[in-house]
């Protein structure tokens, strides 16, 4: 039996009932459905032994978004987030690329960059040529430091020269690093290797550190959405909407404000993918962000464009260097259980991943905002945390929910009116 990801009505069932969807899905053994909710075997010796500090442990809600066809594979992507709307989004727009065959995916080699500064260099072209000079030499030296990544099958790729000013150059160790993010196997190389460049350009090291501008660990992620896709009972011209999102990316396009916006619904499906997963979020976003400004002015993450049979056509491209081993991959249970949940081959399939999810929640949102409007969907499922804030508890939520969105006020005071008043109501009822 092939799994799917395609599971109706999950959304209105609970916790409980979900979990048990998975397990009947084949997504999860029966054995370890129990591990699935809330924080089995996260505690707080294992807190305190991940960082500094530690005086709790806290938690943030695991969903899964569904609907995902990733380079013809069903698949469920975990989602760790605050906010509410994000993984409905990522499964709604997942629903729509799957009418077109789903996203394909392109990922670069996981290549992790080192920089290794060399200030008051005598002379840059001298520096230069023994550097050059001694590239076999230094590349061997380079993976002497690290055995074990060579043994698995990375190492050091290529070594670069780069000027910065007139005393000073930056030498770049591009390394394979495999399923790790590579953080620290490049820092280690980085700092190794040196007092060795130093002397080659008779220099003195300076920082010594990876760059999070991973450029050359990009993934591309591509989808297509039938224009009859998008049709709905408020919006049934497909080609209408399709335009809507084509006016939205070329607002993004033209202006750095909306598309720091734009990018943020990106990094909306990318990061839940990489917190659930346990992976360096910051890393990820400052090199997103750097990249969408590579051209002198900050620029969409995504493109979009009518394809010449008017199906719409959406690409992610962007750096996105992730880890399915080391960091918390190897201490936090709750991420194994998480890369276990996704069937997360390695840092490249996960990198595949919260790229899709990326691409998704921007369809999401761009298809919102140039029809109905965020707010409706996006405050609807809002309206259900400020029915939990005002005090309803089970299906109490959905009712007091569904009376703000109705009435369109998202305040707590009337959220605890409508409470209140529902609970007069049963009350009454019974008596
Ligand atoms: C919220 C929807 C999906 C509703 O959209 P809808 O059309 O009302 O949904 P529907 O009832 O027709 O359901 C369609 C599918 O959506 C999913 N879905 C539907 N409801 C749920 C739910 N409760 N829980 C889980 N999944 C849900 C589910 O997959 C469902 O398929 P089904 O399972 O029925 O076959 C839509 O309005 C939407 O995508 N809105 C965008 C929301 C969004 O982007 N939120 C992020 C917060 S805003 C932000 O941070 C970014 C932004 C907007 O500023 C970025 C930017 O400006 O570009
Ligand atoms: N600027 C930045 O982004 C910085 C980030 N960091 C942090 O560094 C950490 C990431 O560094 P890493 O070197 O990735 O982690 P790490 O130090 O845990 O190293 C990865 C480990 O995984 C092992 N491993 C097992 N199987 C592997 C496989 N298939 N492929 C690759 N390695 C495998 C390696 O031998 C190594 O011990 C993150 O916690 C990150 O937050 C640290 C300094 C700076």
């Amino acid at each position: 039996m092939i799994r799917t990801s395609r599971l109706s009505g999950f959304y209105r069932q609970s916790p409980e009932r979900r979990r048990a969807r998975l397990v009947e899905a084949r997504w999860v053994a029966p054995e370890e459905v129990e591990s699935l909710a809330g924080l089995a075997g996260f505690d707080e010796a294992c807190a305190d032994a991940m960082v500094e500090n530690v005086v709790g442990i806290h938690g943030l809600p695991l969903g899964v978004a569904l609907n995902f066809l990733v380079d013809g594979r069903e698949r469920l992507v975990p989602m760790a987030v605050e906010e509410p709307s994000i993984i409905a989004a990522a499964s709604y727009a997942a629903r729509l690329c799957a009418e077109g065959g789903g996203f394909t995916v392109e990922a670069d080699p996981p290549i992790t960059t080192a920089q290794v500064e060399l200030l008051d260099v005598p002379s840059l072209e001298a520096a230069r040529a023994a550097l050059h000079a001694h590239t076999a030499f230094l590349l061997a030296e380079a993976d002497a430091l690290i055995p074990a990544m060579c043994e698995r099958g990375g190492g050091t790729r290529e070594i670069e020269v780069r000027v910065l000013d007139a005393t000073t150059l930056v030498v770049h160790l591009h390394i394979d690093t495999r399923d790790a993010m590579g953080a620290n196997c490049v820092n280690s190389v980085a700092e190794g290797m040196a007092p060795r460049l130093a002397a080659l350009a008779g220099a003195r090291p300076g920082l010594r550190i990876l760059t999070n501008l991973a450029d050359r660990r990009k993934v591309r992620v591509r989808a297509r959405v039938p224009a009859s896709a998008l049709v709905s009972e408020a919006f049934p011209e497909g080609g209408v909407v399709r335009d809507g999102i084509l006016a939205a990316h070329r607002f993004a396009e033209l202006d750095p404000y909306r598309a720091v916006t734009h990018n943020k619904g990106v990094m909306n499906g990318v990061d839940a993918v990489l917190v659930a997963c346990g992976n360096d979020w910051r890393a990820v976003e400052a090199g997103a962000h750097a990249w969408a400004a590579r051209s002198g002015s900050y620029r969409p993450l995504t493109s979009w464009r009518a394809a010449e049979d008017g199906t719409l056509e959406g690409e992610l491209f962007m750096p996105l260097a992730t880890s399915t081993a080391g960091g918390a991959a190897r201490t936090h249970p709750g991420v194994k259980r998480a890369l276990k949940l996704a069937r997360v081959s390695g840092a490249l399939d996960l990198a595949a991943l919260a790229g899709a999810a990326g691409l998704a929640t921007n369809l999401a949102a761009l298809k919102a905002l140039s029809t109905e409007g965020i707010q409706k969907g996006h405050m609807a499922l809002h309206a259900r945390r400020v029915a939990a804030e005002a005090g309803a508890r089970g299906e109490l939520i959905e009712v007091v929910a569904e009376r703000l969105s109705h009435e369109r006020v998202y305040r707590p005071e009337r959220a605890r009116e409508i409470l209140d008043a529902e609970l007069a109501r049963r009350k009454g009822a019974r008596g």
